[in-house]
């Protein structure tokens, strides 16, 4: 019994190259059919589902006639903006048969490393989660070179359970999950049912790609993992094509590699902010916010704040003090300085009319904030 995916209400799907275009031969309809179906399953079941897909290159290889992966950088780009029209029209046509409407997400590490992008792509994301609608995201290919790639959607998977938090990851595979060598080339591999997500030693069992489609093989399957657990979200590795593996792993039964995490959710972002010694700004709370924030753990509104200084930028850790400057918490800001100083001492229904625009409510939200 595997119980991380039955217990998780957020979690990040990610399908692999091979899987979405069975083998390089062209968009698989019936497993894509198949995975939507039992999305909108787990969806009933209260679950909030992100998928990552890989494929584009894939596809849009068999579109323009290459039979074996270009070498060129823009030839690759090219064949990822093809292919990226046919994964779209395929997943909104079989999430569409399941009353589930899809929205396509394409980042870059650029996005993610930037604060502010960061931000937006979170907001983003769970809005897109509020409106019941299944975001469908990928490497923008065609915008980024080498240097600044995920390079795999495995990565990108484990970046996105970071960005919103996501209690698990699912990396379904051409494999049922994770042996102690590429069964590809050794008949003798063992299936490793699981293990510590960053245990060192998985890294010596996994190789690289084995069918010349997929990009990143088991290794950056194992990465991955060992990063979602940084903000306490548990992998699951398994086979794509296994009946009905998504509703079973919701069910709990143990399919697949479970690789789990060992730092509770909430404790890993807290410890990442309480480990952020170097704060960008400090703001002054007022002894109201002071007494919400410790004893009811409320969010911190700009109307209990009396004053705000330094500069920092929306996204940034920032310091919050007493009225005699004694430190009571660390948390993230919703709002940069220059727009934080024009709506502290306000309530926040009046965010709007002040700024022209409302980002959030709270100042900083009490999930991003840790006391001292
Ligand atoms: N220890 C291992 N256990 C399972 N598979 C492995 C291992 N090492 C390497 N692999 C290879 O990784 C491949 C899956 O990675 P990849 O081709 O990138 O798939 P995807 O397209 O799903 O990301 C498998 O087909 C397998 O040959
Ligand atoms: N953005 C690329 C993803 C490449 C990739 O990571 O592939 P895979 O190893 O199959 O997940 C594409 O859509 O082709």
């Amino acid at each position: 019994m595997h119980s991380v995916i039955q217990q998780a209400k957020r979690l990040i799907i990610k399908v692999g190259s091979s899987l979405v275009t069975n083998d390089g031969k062209g968009l698989d309809s019936a497993a894509i059919a198949m995975w939507a179906e039992q999305i909108a399953h787990l969806r009933t079941l209260g679950k909030e589902v992100v998928l990552v897909s890989s494929g584009a290159i894939a596809e849009g290889m068999q579109r323009l006639g290459f039979d074996r992966r270009p070498t060129g950088v823009h030839e690759l780009q090219a064949c990822a903006a093809v292919g990226q029209m046919g994964l779209a029209q395929i997943y909104e046509t079989s999430f569409r048969a399941h009353q589930l409407g899809t929205a396509q997400v394409l980042l870059t590490h650029a996005d993610l490393a930037d604060r502010e992008r960061y931000l937006n792509a979170r907001s983003t994301l769970f809005t897109l989660l509020r409106f019941g609608v299944v975001p469908i995201i990928n490497e923008n290919d065609t915008v980024v070179t080498d240097e600044i790639k995920f390079g795999d959607n495995d990565t990108l998977g484990a970046l996105v359970a970071n960005l919103i938090e996501a209690d698990a990851l699912i990396i379904l595979t051409d494999q049922r999950g994770l042996y102690t060598a590429d069964p590809r080339r050794d008949p003798d591999a063992q299936f490793v049912h699981e293990a510590k997500a960053g245990d060192l030693s998985l890294e010596a069992m996994a190789g690289g790609a084995g069918s010349g489609i997929g990009r990143g093989g088991m290794l950056t399957k194992i990465l991955a993992a060992k990063r979602a657990a940084t903000s306490g979200a548990h992998t699951v590795i398994a086979w794509g094509r296994e009946e009905r593996v998504l509703s079973r792993l919701a069910a709990g039964e143990a399919i697949g590699t479970q690789l789990t995490a060992q730092t509770a959710q909430l404790t890993a972002r807290k410890q990442w902010m309480a480990d952020h010694l170097q704060t960008a700004g400090r703001v002054v709370l007022d002894d109201g916010a002071v007494q919400k924030l410790t004893a009811e753990g409320k969010s911190l509104l700009p109307i209990g704040v009396t004053e705000v200084a330094g500069e920092f930028g929306r996204g940034d850790v920032i310091t919050c003090v007493d009225a005699s400057g004694k430190p009571v918490a660390r948390g993230i800001s919703n709002y940069a300085s220059s727009d934080a100083r024009r709506i502290v001492r306000h309530p926040s229904s009046e965010i709007l009319s002040i700024l022209g625009f409302v980002e959030e409510s709270e100042l900083i939200h009490r999930d991003n904030l840790v006391l001292l």
